[in-house]
């Protein structure tokens, strides 16, 4: 089938290039022209033979919102926009309304798999009606990993980006449990090799997983990280995750320290543990450290 892509970064340009060995025909539409085969999203939609489905693969937020607006001007009834980005789930209920007062159906879709997607397939998360779902279907069977698993229509509009934000809130916790294992273990003096303990891992173990083979591809490259600084930035998804935790009274609290890890990690010097120094001091006379 035909698509147009909007947006051609790092997973964007990777998936018009699976798409495109699975036989299907993709114009990709970028704002750097270098990337793109059209010049701009009106050429995009004037290129495609209609029905259409266009793929918008834009960082989520006021760029996902601008292309969706800008493609609702220029799209016909019967045509199909898809947010694969990391949207937040409550942005789609009203893009699928404010793009179905004019006839045109949406799909959302929660993509895995970053970097390595072209080649082992991205995990989709998409949800919609089944009818606009079905005629996505060829773009999502040419995405996804090979086998049985690895795409799912997890129900209603909204309900793929609301997947895609719970897994990511796994990966958050995963990832805080190997770091803060790896800390202890590079911490005491009898263990000689973490890098080995981690590789050893990868088989046979209860946690062995692909976070953990990239780690090891980690410690191959750096073996302690020392090149690294140790800060973390975050996309959205675990706040979002923690969020509709509060909003549902779920406990995620594993998630939710994650999550907080990372502010702290953003951190030269902790004002709250200033206070606590303070109040330590105040009550009990104990030693603080001056600056
Ligand atoms: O499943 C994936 O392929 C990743 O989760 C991907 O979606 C991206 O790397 C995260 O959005 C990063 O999220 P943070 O910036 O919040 O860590």
């Amino acid at each position: 089938m035909e698509l147009g892509l909007v947006g051609l970064g790092k997973m964007g340009g990777n998936m018009r290039e699976r798409i495109r060995r699975a036989g299907h025909t993709v114009i990709g539409y970028d704002r750097n022209p270098d990337l793109a085969d059209v010049s701009s999203l009106k050429d995009l939609v004037g290129s495609l033979q209609g029905p259409r489905v266009v793929w918008v693969m834009v960082p989520a937020g006021a760029a996902t919102q601008s292309t969706i607006d800008e493609l609702g001007e220029l799209l016909s009834p019967g045509d199909i926009v898809v947010d694969g980005g990391n949207s937040r789930w409550t942005d789609d209920e009203k893009h699928a309304e404010e793009l179905g007062h004019k006839g045109i159906g949406f799909v959302d879709c929660g993509v895995s798999g970053g970097v390595w997607g072209l080649e082992n397939g991205y995990a989709l998360m998409y949800g919609g009606d089944a009818a606009n779902v079905a005629r996505v279907q060829p773009i999502f069977d040419a995405l996804k990993p090979e086998g049985d698993f690895g795409a799912v229509h997890a129900g209603k509009v909204g309900a793929g980006h609301f997947a895609k934000m719970v897994h990511n809130g796994i990966e958050y916790a995963m990832m805080q449990a190997f770091a803060e294992g790896w800390e202890l273990l590079e911490k005491v003096d009898s263990v000689t090799d973490v890098r080995e303990v981690f590789r050893s891992w990868q088989e046979g173990t209860v946690i062995r997983s692909w976070l953990l083979d990239l780690a090891v591809n980690a410690l191959d490259d750096d073996e302690h990280l020392d090149k690294l600084r140790g800060y973390a930035a975050d996309s959205g998804e675990g706040r979002w995750t923690v969020e509709a935790a509060i909003d549902n009274a779920v406990p995620l609290p594993a998630i939710t320290a994650s999550l907080f890890a990372r502010f702290a990690s953003r951190q030269d010097d902790s004002p709250q543990m200033k206070m606590i120094a303070a109040l330590r001091n105040q009550f009990g006379g104990h030693a603080v450290e001056s600056k």
